[in-house]
């Protein structure tokens, strides 16, 4: 459903900086596909995540979702159709507006009308339930500024709003890495119910090992642009944590980590 396609990326090309990160890299995905993105620091697991949004450009190489050609998506294009949940919980939602207007505003997204539009009783009943199922108790808090939540609060809505209206995939990007480990946690386990009633194509970028293993259904890890390790779901299983410790542990001292 997803085909990256001879991906050619180079960060500040022709200048003493130039980095060349991705020459040739080639990613298939699977319709229903939860798969875990780990690697070294650098090894391009973010600059994937924004070539596939849309966020940065690329030097060469095709990007096919459900068939279609998305090289030349703008990014904002791209955001009808894909989903992102960002590390940090004030990126994925607006904190000067209430629950109640981010939902609407996610409800509508890519619609020409106003904000407002969306909101009548029903529409207000229907994000009320949508809340209930995070067991937070923010359907109580509905006209409360998004600002004003905790980071767990708001990163659980933000994996709401995102998946609110049908998408073709769902980026998560170290959307646990700020928070306390217990809210990670839960965020973990609300992430993997969502993904699970909806079958969305996920991909998640994570730097705990436990949650690749023990959450989606095919992991990757990545070195310098390349990918190193891909296992499907009863590989993973097979290999366990403390291979891929080790693993990660020489292609990180292989990079100073
Ligand atoms: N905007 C940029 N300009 C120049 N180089 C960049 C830019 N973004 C990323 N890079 C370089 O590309 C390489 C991959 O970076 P990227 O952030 O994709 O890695 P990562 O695997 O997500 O790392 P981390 O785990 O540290 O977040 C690194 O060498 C980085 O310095």
């Amino acid at each position: 459903m997803l085909t990256l396609n001879q991906i050619y990326k180079t960060y500040n090309k022709g200048s003493i900086n130039e980095s060349i990160l991705f020459s040739g890299f080639n990613l298939t995905v699977s319709e229903g596909q939860f798969i875990s993105i780990v690697g070294s620091n650098g090894s391009g697991k973010s600059s994937l995540l924004n070539i596939i949004c849309g966020s940065i450009d690329i030097d060469g190489g095709k990007i096919l979702l459900r068939n279609k050609d998305i090289t030349g998506k703008r990014e904002h294009k791209r955001s009808q159709f894909i989903g992102r949940v960002f590390q940090d919980p004030a990126k994925g939602t607006c904190p000067n507006m209430s629950i109640l207007e981010n939902m609407s505003l996610a409800d509508n997204k890519g619609k020409s009308y106003g904000l407002s539009a969306g909101i009548n009783k029903k529409r207000t009943d229907y994000y009320k339930s949508l809340l209930e199922q995070l067991k937070l108790g923010l359907e109580d808090k509905i006209n409360v500024m998004v600002g004003a939540l905790s980071g767990g609060q708001r990163q659980a809505l933000a994996l709401l709003t995102s998946t609110m209206t049908p998408i073709d995939l769902l980026i998560l990007d170290e959307h646990t890495a700020a928070l306390d480990p217990k809210t990670s946690e839960n965020i973990m386990e609300l992430t993997d119910r969502i993904v699970k009633s909806k079958g969305i194509t996920t991909l998640m970028v994570t730097h705990n090992l436990r949650f690749a293993v023990n959450y989606g259904n095919r992991i990757l890890m990545m070195h310098n642009g390349e990918i190193v390790i891909d296992a499907t779901d009863t590989e993973k299983q097979k290999i366990g944590i403390n291979k891929l410790l080790e693993v990660f542990n020489e292609i990180s001292i292989e990079c100073g980590n």
